[in-house]
C-alpha cells in the first residue's frame, strides 16, 4: 500500500492503493492549508495543493480525488470566491486532471478538444477552462475542466425511465454535433447523475479531429468505433427515440449552419442505427 506522504501529523491518514491503473481502495480527505503527495502504483505521483492557485481562476479549495486513469489522476475543487449555491454544490466545482508524464501530450490534446468543441458550441462534453504547466516537472501538465458529475454512473441501464430517456437525448445529440464538427473519439465515457440523468462525455483524451476532405481508412474505422460505442450506451427500448433525436438534431445543424455530415459518417450511423 501507498500512502500519501506531507500530512500534518494529526491529519487522518489517506490511503491510495493502486494495481497499474486501477483503484483498489481510496479515501479522499485532504487537509486544509497542505501540500499532500499522492504516489501512484505506476510510479507517478501527484502534489495536490489546498489551496490551489492558478492565474485567471479563483483560489481552489477542498481536493477531493474522483479517479484516475492511463490520461492521469483526477481531482475535483471547490472554487473558493464564489459563494456556495447549496441545491447545485456542483456549480461551483471544478475538475483538474494531473496528467502522468508519459500522457501529457494526451492530456494537453484533451483541452486543445474540448476548446474546439466548445467553439462549435457542443453540448454534454466537459468544458477546458485552462491549460499549466505542472510545477512539479514541467513536461507534465494540468488541466482545469467543469462540470464535475456527482453520484456518478456510467450505465443508462441503472437510470430510472425518464432520467434513462434524458442521457440518451443528450447523448444523441452530442453525437451529432460531433460528428458535424468531424470531432470523434474512440474512447466514450459518458458520466451521468444518477437523480438527473444529466449527461457528461468525458475523457478527450484520445479525441481527435479529423482533417476536411476525404477521410482515410483509419478515420472511416475511427467514426465506425465511435458510433458503435455510443449506441452501445442506449438501452434497446429507447432505439427509436435515440434515432429520432440524432437526425431532429443533424437536419437542426445542417438547416442552420450549412454543414453537412460526410457521406461516409452518414452511411455508417446509418446502418448502425436501423431499427427494425
Ligand atoms: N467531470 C467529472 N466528474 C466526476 N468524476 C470525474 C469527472 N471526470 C473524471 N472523473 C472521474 O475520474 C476518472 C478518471 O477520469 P478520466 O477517465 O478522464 O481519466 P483518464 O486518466 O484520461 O482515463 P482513461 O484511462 O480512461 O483514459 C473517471 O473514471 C471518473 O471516475
Amino acid at each position: 500500500m501507498i500512502l500519501p506522504t506531507g500530512y500534518a501529523l494529526s491529519a487522518p491518514i489517506t490511503a491510495i492503493l493502486l494495481t497499474g491503473n486501477v483503484i483498489l481502495q481510496s479515501t479522499t480527505f485532504i487537509p486544509s492549508t497542505a501540500t499532500t503527495t499522492f504516489e501512484f502504483g505506476n510510479g507517478s505521483s501527484v502534489r495536490v495543493e489546498n489551496p490551489m492557485r492558478i492565474r485567471g481562476l479563483p483560489d481552489l479549495v477542498e481536493p477531493h480525488f474522483l479517479g484516475a486513469g492511463s490520461g492521469g489522476a483526477v481531482f475535483s475543487y471547490q472554487r473558493q470566491s464564489t459563494q456556495k449555491e447549496t441545491e447545485h454544490p456542483c456549480k461551483d466545482k471544478v475538475v483538474v486532471k494531473f496528467s502522468w508524464l508519459q500522457s501529457a501530450e494526451s492530456v494537453r490534446n484533451e483541452c486543445k478538444v474540448l476548446n474546439a468543441m466548445e467553439q462549435r458550441h457542443i453540448s454534454g462534453i466537459e468544458r477546458c477552462l485552462t491549460q499549466l504547466e505542472n510545477p512539479e516537472d514541467p513536461r507534465r501538465t494540468i488541466i482545469v475542466m467543469e462540470p464535475v458529475v456527482n453520484d456518478a454512473i456510467s450505465n443508462l441501464d441503472e437510470l430510472s425511465t425518464e432520467a434513462a430517456l434524458t442521457a440518451t437525448k443528450t447523448l444523441m445529440t452530442t453525437l451529432a454535433q460531433m460528428l458535424v464538427a468531424r470531432i470523434v473519439t474512440a474512447d466514450v465515457q459518458p458520466l451521468i447523475s444518477k437523480s438527473t440523468g444529466k449527461l457528461v462525455l468525458i475523457d478527450m483524451t484520445e479525441a481527435k479531429i479529423l482533417p476536411e476532405g476525404k477521410l482515410s481508412d483509419i478515420d472511416v474505422a475511427l467514426v465506425r468505433e465511435f458510433c458503435s460505442e455510443v449506441i452501445s450506451f442506449i438501452p434497446d427500448t429507447f432505439a427509436r427515440i435515440a434515432s429520432e433525436t440524432f437526425y431532429e438534431e443533424l437536419y437542426r445543424i445542417e438547416a442552420e449552419s450549412h454543414e453537412f455530415l460526410d457521406d461516409y459518417v452518414r452511411t455508417i450511423i446509418e446502418s448502425l442505427m436501423t431499427i427494425e
